[in-house]
């Protein structure tokens, strides 16, 4: 705690017909190959959910409706400490694109831990399962 730069990130835990949407971090920079909620950083004087459809619509060029709260947790980085808050969303418009993602997929909530995601998401994964996986 203290000296580490604090980094308060959304992400979007987006349903479709009873999948999930994945997405996977490029090759290259923090995380690299990981797979993460797509989201970003809260920029100065958004609220979280307005973060969050901003960040939808510039890296899946769709549009979400942001639901209930999954989960908040903290994890610390060799880069800083990232506190993710995820969100249930529903698809409104759109389909989702690549764009700065390797790899986009859905899966069935109970599948969810074949992927290799980022540390802070694992919370969020458990919580999804513990909702969702039958
Ligand atoms: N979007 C998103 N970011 C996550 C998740 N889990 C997790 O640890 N992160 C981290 C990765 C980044 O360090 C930060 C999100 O910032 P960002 O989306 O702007 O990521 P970035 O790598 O493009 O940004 P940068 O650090 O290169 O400036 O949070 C997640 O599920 N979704």
């Amino acid at each position: 705690m203290g000296s580490k730069k604090q980094i308060n990130v959304v992400g979007a835990v987006v349903i479709d017909q009873g999948l999930i949407l994945c997405a996977q971090r490029g090759p290259q920079g923090s995380l690299a190959g990981m797979w993460e909620f797509p989201g970003g950083k809260i920029e100065p004087g958004e609220s979280p959910r307005e973060a969050l459809k901003r960040e939808i619509n510039e890296e899946l060029r769709c549009v979400v409706e942001v639901g209930e709260r999954v989960e908040t947790t903290s994890h610390e980085y060799d880069f800083g400490v990232v506190t993710l808050t995820t969100h249930y969303c529903e698809l409104v418009s759109g389909t989702p694109t690549l764009t700065e993602h390797s790899d986009v997929r859905w899966l069935p909530p109970a599948e969810l831990d074949t992927l290799r995601w980022a540390p802070a998401d694992i919370p969020a994964v458990e919580k999804i399962q513990a909702d969702l996986a039958s």
